[in-house]
């Protein structure tokens, strides 16, 4: 990558923000674009930046993204603009001759009971989880995509699944937010109020891993410099937790000392969602901070962002 021309697509979000801050240790002349100025759904405006622009190398992390509730609420959103975003920068990426693109799928992609931990090769083996069924179709057209221009075209474009992500610039929305971010917020505000009893989502006994979006960023930006292969690279820890067992760990570092209960009426989704990163971990990558430390992180970052 160095010297090149390095387009962060979706730089203001979580990903992309953790992208760019990770690019600034790398000699790349690095390249953003604002929603109000190209819209990645807009096909015109895509082609138009894209061919006066030319960036040599591209990271897709611009998407439409949620958690289980977002999903499964506005699942005519997660498809159309999911796919749009992928077709229009995986083309304008082929069409301007960009050296390499890196497109961020996610574990969702993997069916809903597939034998775990998840294996890259386990995708479209079996049904998969209903409730963010959308975003995942989605999410594999785009990955089938890159296979298809790598095959037809030669592409050195290249698919990770990334697992469960929180961190700085994480989005804390009440309702569509994911777990990680919810829980900050929800046990932030009942220590502030004093409130004695806190709702958490579901039965507690679904399992997820959590990677700090940080360590994220870095996986990228090491398989963008070091791999070229067909296959799909999925990032993770390896480690996964219950919801119950991470919601204490959440109330412990905000300082929350009430209840905690749980409601069964919202959705648990997938039981279990734990990456197999060998293929990772050969490639040369294995996460650095904990799940202790990165809640640690994600709170400082909440009390900042929320100032
Ligand atoms: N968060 C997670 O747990 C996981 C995320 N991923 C993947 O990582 C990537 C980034 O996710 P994350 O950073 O969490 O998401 P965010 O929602 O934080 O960021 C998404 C970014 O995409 C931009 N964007 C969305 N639609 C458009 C559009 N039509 N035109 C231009 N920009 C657009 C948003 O811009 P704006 O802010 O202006 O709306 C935002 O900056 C996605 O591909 C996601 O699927 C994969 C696994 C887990
Ligand atoms: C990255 C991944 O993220 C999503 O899938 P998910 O992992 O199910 O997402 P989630 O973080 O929303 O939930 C994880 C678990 O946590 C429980 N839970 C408890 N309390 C809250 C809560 O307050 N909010 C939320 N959102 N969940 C809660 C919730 O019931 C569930 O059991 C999709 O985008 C999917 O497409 C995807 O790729």
């Amino acid at each position: 990558m160095k010297g090149k021309t390095v387009f962060v697509a979706g730089h203001r979000g979580m990903v992309g923000g953790a992208l760019v801050r990770r690019l600034e240790q790398e000699d790349v002349r690095l390249l953003t674009i604002g929603r109000s100025e190209v819209d990645l759904c807009d096909q015109a405006a895509v082609f138009g930046w894209f061919a006066k622009q030319r960036p040599q190398v591209v990271f897709l992390a611009a998407a439409k993204v949620g958690g289980i509730v977002a999903n499964n609420t506005l699942r005519a959103e997660f498809i159309y603009d999911n796919l749009i975003i992928a077709a229009n920068v995986i083309h304008a990426a082929h069409v301007n001759g960009a050296e390499k693109l890196m497109f961020l799928g996610s574990s969702c992609i993997y069916p809903k009971l597939a034998p775990q931990p998840l294996r890259e090769d386990s995708m479209l083996t079996g049904p998969l989880e209903p409730t963010n069924e959308p975003y995942a179709i989605a999410k594999i057209a785009g990955i089938k995509m890159v296979e298809a221009y790598r095959s037809q075209y030669g592409s050195d474009f290249i698919n990770v699944m990334p697992t469960n992500l929180y961190g700085r610039g994480d989005n804390y929305h009440p309702e569509y937010s994911h777990v990680v971010a919810a829980l900050i917020r929800r046990f932030h505000e009942a220590k502030v109020a004093g409130v004695g009893n806190v709702v958490v989502w579901g039965t507690g006994t679904p399992r997820r891993e959590f990677l700090y979006v940080d360590d994220m960023a870095d996986a990228c930006v090491h398989l963008m410099k070091s791999y070229s292969g067909d296959e799909l690279v999925n990032i993770g820890t390896g480690e996964d937790i219950t919801i119950a067992e991470f919601a204490r760990a959440v109330a412990a570092t905000v300082g929350y000392t009430g209840q905690i209960s749980f409601d069964a009426s919202k959705p648990d989704g997938t039981p279990r969602k734990l990456l197999d990163v060998s293929r990772l971990t050969k490639l040369g990558w294995r996460a650095r901070t904990t799940l202790e430390d990165g809640i640690r992180l994600a709170y400082q970052a909440y009390l900042s962002e929320s100032k």
